[in-house]
Order: C-alpha cells, then sequence, then structure tokens
C-alpha cells in the first residue's frame, strides 16, 4: 500500500525520531522513507523506538541529498511549521494528504521532513510544488518531527478512504515531467538568462526563486516543457550567434 509515497527525512539529528517516524508511518499503511544524510544510522535507538514498525528499518534507504531522495517524483511536498519570507503554493494538511493520494496513483510523490533544530533550509523548500503547515497554537505550532509525521501520514490514510473522484477523459494522458528533468530546464534557463544578460552568472539573485516558484504553480506538462525547451535553445543559439568576436 502508497507504495510510491516515499517519506524523506533530512539530516535527522537523534535516530529516536527515525523510529518514531516508522512506527508513524507504519501505524498508517506507509512503508518507503528516505533518510538524506543522518546524523546517527543505523543507530539501536532506531529499533527502540519503532517498536512494532523495526520490520519496516532493513529497507530503509539513505542518500546523500535531497535531489537524490526526490528524483523521479512528479510532485514534492515540504513540511514547515513557519512561513518563510518567500511566500510559497501552500496546502493544508487535508489537502497534502487528497493530493499525495490522488498523483501517487500515476507517478511516485515525495513527503518531505526538516532536521529538528533548522528544518528545512530555503533552497530545499524551493524544490518542492507546495508547503504544508499542520495548523497548530500560532504561539507554539512546532512539533517534534515524527510528530508531524504521524499526522501527515494519518492525512494520507484518511484521503485514501475517500472515493477518488473519476480521472476526467482529457486528463488521461497528461504526461507531468519529474524533478530531474525540472533541474535540467532550470539549469538551461538560468543559462539562457545570463546569455541574454538578464542574470548576471553567479549572481542571479531572487529571479531564479520567483521563476521556479513560477512554474512551480503552473506545473507544466511534459510537452509544455518540451516547447519551453525549444525556446531556450534558439534563444542561447541566437545569443552565441550575436556574441562581438573576440580579438585574442
Ligand atoms: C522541530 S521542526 C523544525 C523547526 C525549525 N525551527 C523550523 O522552523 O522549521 C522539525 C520538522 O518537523 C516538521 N514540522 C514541525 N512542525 C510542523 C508543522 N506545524 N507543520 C508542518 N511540519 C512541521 C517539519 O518537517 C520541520 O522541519
Amino acid at each position: 500500500m502508497f507504495d510510491s509515497i516515499r517519506i524523506v527525512m533530512l539530516r535527522t539529528w537523534h535516530p529516536g525520531n527515525i523510529g518514531s517516524a516508522l512506527r508513524a508511518m507504519k501505524t498508517m499503511g506507509l512503508a518507503r522513507l528516505i533518510l538524506v544524510d543522518p546524523h546517527q544510522f543505523p543507530h539501536p535507538e532506531v529499533a527502540t523506538m519503532a517498536a512494532g514498525a523495526d520490520d519496516l528499518i532493513d529497507s530503509v534507504e539513505v542518500v546523500s541529498s535531497l535531489e537524490e531522495a526526490i528524483a523521479g517524483c512528479r510532485l514534492v511536498v515540504g513540511t514547515s511549521a513557519r512561513s518563510r519570507s518567500f511566500p510559497w503554493p501552500m496546502l493544508t494538511s487535508r489537502e497534502c494528504g487528497e493530493k499525495l493520494v490522488q498523483e501517487s496513483a500515476t507517478g511516485d510523490v515525495a513527503l518531505v521532513f526538516g532536521q529538528e533544530t533548522s528544518g528545512m533550509t530555503n533552497d530545499e523548500l524551493q524544490q518542492c510544488h507546495f508547503h504544508v503547515s499542520i495548523d497548530a497554537n500560532p504561539d507554539y505550532p512546532v512539533l517534534n518531527v515524527a510528530s508531524a509525521v504521524q499526522i501527515l501520514c494519518y492525512e494520507i490514510k484518511q484521503a485514501s478512504l475517500i472515493e477518488q473522484p473519476p480521472v476526467k477523459e482529457e486528463h488521461d494522458d497528461t504526461v507531468y515531467p519529474d524533478t530531474r528533468q525540472m533541474d535540467q530546464f532550470y539549469e538551461q534557463l538560468e543559462l539562457a538568462l545570463g546569455d541574454i544578460n538578464f542574470i548576471i552568472r553567479q549572481h542571479p539573485g531572487k529571479i531564479m526563486t520567483k521563476l521556479r516558484r513560477f512554474f512551480n504553480r503552473a506545473r507544466p506538462e511534459q510537452e509544455e516543457l518540451n516547447i519551453l525547451r525549444g525556446v531556450l535553445s534558439r534563444v542561447r543559439q541566437n545569443a552565441a550567434a550575436n556574441q562581438p568576436e573576440s580579438n585574442d
């Protein structure tokens, strides 16, 4: 069940939280946990806190970056207790469960949790299509990371019990690019904007963040992305052709 939903934990410090997250996942029927650069794993505390979910420990994957953890995903949702300096498309925890269940029917999706003290970095949050904040006491909305895993896995379970509206005929063939394809597009976009001096190389400022947010919101389909990439190739070719000749 929920084979295509990845739970991703970033740089987890306390191994007990990994065990508690596994327990939270198993109680709701989820099993795929990916750890990005954990402080201590494997560790005996993981099994202690996992209790009856200790059978999931062997299948935990460990990778070194968020990019690896979400590679191939068509939808990535990041979690945060607080609003950041830049606004991003937001989901409630209920909407998050529904969206993950709906989109996991046609491809891999990921739900990403931050480190215990520092949470997710801005750069990591910008790699997500949506953010979710669990509605909590405004004076103290910061949950323990494993508690946050529990609540959002519960929402996934609840969403899976609701009969999903049938996918409309005309959307049957819709293919969305995965995270790797989007990253390649962003690299090409940044290069093209540099070629035409719209941004300064190595100092793109907030432009790339704002463009990422725009494309995350728009969610171009694969075919649309191919067209955009074709346009960027032509822009780069023209920029190269118009370069003044160097005398040396
Ligand atoms: C203890 S919190 C990190 C706190 C950190 N100071 C911050 O502001 O992000 C650890 C992780 O738990 C999850 N979390 C905690 N409270 C949350 C909330 N209200 N909504 C969504 N996720 C939450 C997030 O994944 C967060 O990165």
